[in-house]
């Protein structure tokens, strides 16, 4: 479990996350929505601890998240992956190796610096490509993908770090409506297969509600609403996106799948 309490982060006089207290059970896939400014980014920041908190506290088990540095504070960002809406894949280096730059945690100094990475690291990220229908690019160079191809490159490379938590930031903002279906389907395979928590920064609406089993509201650094998305009528809509509203409600965007419809009505 992800306990957040009272979590405050200001720059200047501002408050970006304003007083947030969550508590988010493993295996849970957590949408946070809102307009831009809201502070989802820099929420999803102080959990994995690019950003520290001016105020408040993230527990994850046993640990204090905010208290931790050096080595503890490294093992932490390893449990807990992050995606960005610009994949920050290494475009020179091919596919395969871009992946297992995600076990440069799992294995020895003398092998990370030389990249001699084992036939058991080679078959990790390999499967790991497989699994999201990449595995036949393993040798091209990242930058010769497409968007969309890079983002599901970048999930497997979170995937084989062997993470407790997934925090994707914007992971579809740059991307046509194809391709954010197979990286939503993806992340919600990295969920539903791999047991993996998920918090997912989304702008749309639609989307939030057809993958996410919650949904986190955040206004001017708060958070205004947290429920399941059918809970969240347009009135409450209308109060977290004003007049944007009718930019993030979007008629194309696939139906729920069937799995997460039954969980979110069970
Ligand atoms: N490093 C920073 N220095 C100063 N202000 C910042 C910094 N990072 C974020 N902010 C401010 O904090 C507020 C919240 O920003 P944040 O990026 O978290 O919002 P967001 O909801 O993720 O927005 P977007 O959807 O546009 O990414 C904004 O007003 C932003 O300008």
């Amino acid at each position: 479990m992800l306990v957040i309490e009272g979590l405050t982060r200001r720059f200047g006089t501002k408050a970006a996350v304003d007083d947030v207290s969550l508590e988010i059970p493993a295996g849970s896939f957590v949408g946070v929505i809102g307009r831009s400014g809201a502070g989802k980014s820099t929420l999803l920041r102080l959990i994995n601890r690019l950003n520290d908190p001016t105020a408040g506290r993230i527990r994850f088990g046993d640990r204090d998240v905010t208290a931790l540095g050096g080595a503890a504070l490294r093992a932490w960002r390893a449990d807990c992956a992050m995606i960005f809406q610009q994949f920050n894949l290494v475009g020179r280096l091919d596919v395969l190796t871009n992946v297992l730059l995600g076990r440069l945690n799992k294995v020895s100094t003398g092998t990370s610096v030389l990249r001699l990475w084992s036939a058991d690291d080679r078959a990790i990220a390999l499967s790991a490509l497989d699994s999201f229908d990449m595995g036949s690019f393993a040798h091209q160079r990242a930058e010769s993908l497409s968007g969309g191809q890079q983002q599901r490159v970048a999930i497997a490379r979170a995937l084989v770090q062997e993470p407790k938590i997934l925090l994707a930031d914007e992971p579809i903002a740059s991307l046509d409506p194809r391709n954010t279906k197979l990286v939503m389907d993806a992340l919600q395979r990295i969920n539903k297969e791999f047991g993996i928590t998920v918090l997912c920064n989304l702008h749309s609406l639609d989307l939030a509600r057809a993958y996410c089993d919650r949904l986190v509201g955040m206004a001017a650094g708060k958070v205004v609403f947290d429920g399941r998305g059918f809970d969240l009528t347009d009135d409450v809509a209308r109060r977290l996106y004003g007049l944007e509203a009718g930019d993030v409600v979007d008629e194309t965007v696939p139906t729920a799948p069937v799995a997460a419809r039954e969980k979110a009505f069970a």
